[in-house]
C-alpha cells in the first residue's frame, strides 16, 4: 500500500488523481488532501477517501469545513501555506502529488522533497519559479516523477542509455484553440473561447496558457530543470492531435516518440504506480482514425513563446517575473479586464522593468513575485 498526500485535490488534476486512486483501491490510501476554496467538493472527497488531515486556503474556509464535518473527530483541518507544507511533509505519506495552482505549488514541493517524499509533480510553476531550489532539495534518484504529459513522456523515453546520446528534446504543443485563428481576430477572443481547449479538459489558468502558448514556454523551463538540458537542446513542434506527447532525438538521428490518448489519468497513474505500469481502463488509440501532423511554432502569432524563451535564456529571477506577470494577466483576462492580446503585452512590459538577479533564494522569489504582481496590477489599472 502506498500512502498519498494530494494537493490541489479539487482541481482538474486532483479530481483525476482521485479517480486513479479509486481504480487502484488496493494500492493507494489517501492520508492528506489539500484544496483551495472549494470546501463543498473537498468535504465530499474527505467523506469518500477518509484522509487524516486536510488543508484549505484560509481560516474562514477551514471553519466552514470543520462545521460541515463534525462527525469526523479524528480529521485534522489546517489552512494556509503552513498547512499545505504540513500535508506535503506528513510523516505517513510516501507520495505527494502537487497539483495546486501557480506559484502556490512551490513551498509544498520543497517541503515534500526535504521530507524525503516522492513528488508526483503536475504543478509546472514550481519548477519555473524555484527550479534551482528544487534541484538542491532533491535527495534521491527519481524523487520527482513528472505528471505534466510532455514531461512524463520524456521521462519515459529517457532510459539510462538514451540519456548519454540525447541530442534534443522535442516538446509537442497542440497549438491551442487559436492555432488557426486569423491573427487580426485574436484581440477579440473571449475567455469562454480561450478556455475551450481542443484536446484536453483542464483548469482555466492552464487552458489560457495553452491558448497563448505560454504553457509551452513554461514547459520549456520545466524541461530544462527536470532533464538538465540547455535551451539549445529543446525544440517545439505544433502537433494539433495531441497524440504524440513528446519526442527525443538521439545523436544518431533517431527520434523516439511517446504516443497515447490525451487523458491525464495515464500520466497520473504512471507516476503513482512507478516503476510498475498497470492498466487503467481507457479506449485504446486507433492510429488509423487520425492522421498525425506536425508544424513549426509561429512565434509572431504567439509572442508569449518568445517571452518565455527570453526569460529562460536570462534565467535567475526572470522566470519568476514571467510567471507572476502571466498569472496576473490571465486573472485579468478571465475577468474581462484586458484583451487576450494584452497578455503578452503586459508580460513584456513588466519583464522590461525588471533587473535580473542571478541566484535567488526562497525569500527573494516571493518578494519578486509580490512586487511583480503589484506592478502588473498597476499596468492594468493604467491601461483600463
Ligand atoms: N489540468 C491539466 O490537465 C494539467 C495541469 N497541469 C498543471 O497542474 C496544476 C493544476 O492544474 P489544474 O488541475 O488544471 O488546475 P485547477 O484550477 O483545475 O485546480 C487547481 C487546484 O489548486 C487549488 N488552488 C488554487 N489556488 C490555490 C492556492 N493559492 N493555494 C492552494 N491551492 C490552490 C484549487 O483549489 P479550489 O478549486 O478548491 O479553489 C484546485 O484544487 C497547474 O500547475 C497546471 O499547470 C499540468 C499538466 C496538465
Ligand atoms: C495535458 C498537458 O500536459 C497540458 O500541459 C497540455 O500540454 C496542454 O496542451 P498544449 O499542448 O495546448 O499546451
Ligand atoms: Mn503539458
Amino acid at each position: 500500500m502506498k500512502y498519498l498526500s494530494i494537493l490541489g485535490s479539487t482541481g482538474s488534476i486532483g479530481k483525476q488523481t482521485l479517480e486513479v486512486v479509486n481504480h487502484f483501491k488496493d494500492r493507494f490510501k489517501v492520508v492528506a488532501l489539500g484544496a483551495g476554496q472549494n470546501v463543498s467538493l473537498l468535504k465530499q472527497q474527505i467523506i469518500k477517501f477518509k484522509p487524516e488531515i486536510a488543508c484549505v486556503l484560509d481560516k474562514k474556509n477551514a471553519q466552514i469545513l470543520k462545521e460541515g464535518l463534525t462527525a469526523l473527530n479524528n480529521l485534522k483541518i489546517l489552512y494556509g501555506p503552513e498547512g499545505y507544507e504540513i500535508c506535503a511533509s506528513y510523516p505517513k505519506a510516501d507520495i505527494v502529488l502537487v497539483a495546486m495552482l501557480g506559484i502556490s505549488g512551490l513551498r509544498p514541493t520543497l517541503a515534500a522533497l526535504e521530507a524525503n517524499k516522492t513528488v508526483a509533480l503536475a504543478n509546472k510553476e514550481a519548477l519555473v519559479t524555484g527550479g534551482s531550489l528544487i534541484k538542491k532539495a532533491i535527495k534521491k534518484k527519481n524523487q520527482i516523477l513528472p505528471v505534466d504529459s510532455e514531461h512524463s513522456a520524456i521521462f519515459q523515453l529517457l532510459c539510462e542509455e538514451n540519456k548519454n546520446y540525447l541530442k534534443r528534446i522535442i516538446l509537442t504543443a497542440s497549438g491551442g484553440p487559436f492555432w488557426e485563428t486569423d491573427p487580426s481576430d485574436l484581440s477579440n477572443v473571449t475567455p469562454e473561447q480561450a478556455i475551450k481547449h481542443p484536446r484536453w479538459a483542464m483548469g482555466a489558468k492552464i487552458s489560457v496558457d495553452s491558448a497563448t502558448l505560454m504553457n509551452k514556454g513554461l514547459e520549456i523551463i520545466e524541461a530544462m530543470w527536470l532533464f538538465e538540458v540547455g535551451l539549445d537542446k529543446i525544440k517545439i513542434l505544433i502537433h494539433p492531435q495531441s497524440i504524440v506527447h513528446s519526442l527525443i532525438e538521439l545523436e544518431d538521428g533517431v527520434m523516439l516518440a511517446h504516443l497515447g490518448p490525451a487523458d491525464m489519468r495515464l500520466a497520473i497513474s504512471y507516476a503513482l504506480n512507478y516503476p510498475q505500469r498497470l492498466s487503467f481502463p481507457l479506449k485504446p488509440l486507433d492510429l488509423t482514425k487520425m492522421p498525425l501532423t506536425f508544424f513549426p511554432p509561429d512565434f509572431k502569432r504567439f509572442p508569449c513563446l518568445t517571452l518565455a524563451f527570453e526569460s529562460a535564456k536570462i534565467g535567475g529571477s526572470m522566470p519568476v517575473v514571467l510567471n507572476a506577470a502571466n498569472e496576473v494577466a490571465i486573472k485579468a483576462f478571465l475577468k474581462k479586464q484586458i484583451k487576450f492580446t494584452d497578455i503578452p503585452l503586459l508580460i513584456e512590459n513588466i519583464m522590461k522593468l525588471h533587473t535580473p538577479i542571478k541566484e535567488v533564494d526562497l525569500e527573494t522569489i516571493f518578494t519578486i513575485d509580490r512586487q511583480t504582481r503589484e506592478k502588473a496590477k498597476e499596468w492594468i489599472k493604467k491601461y483600463t
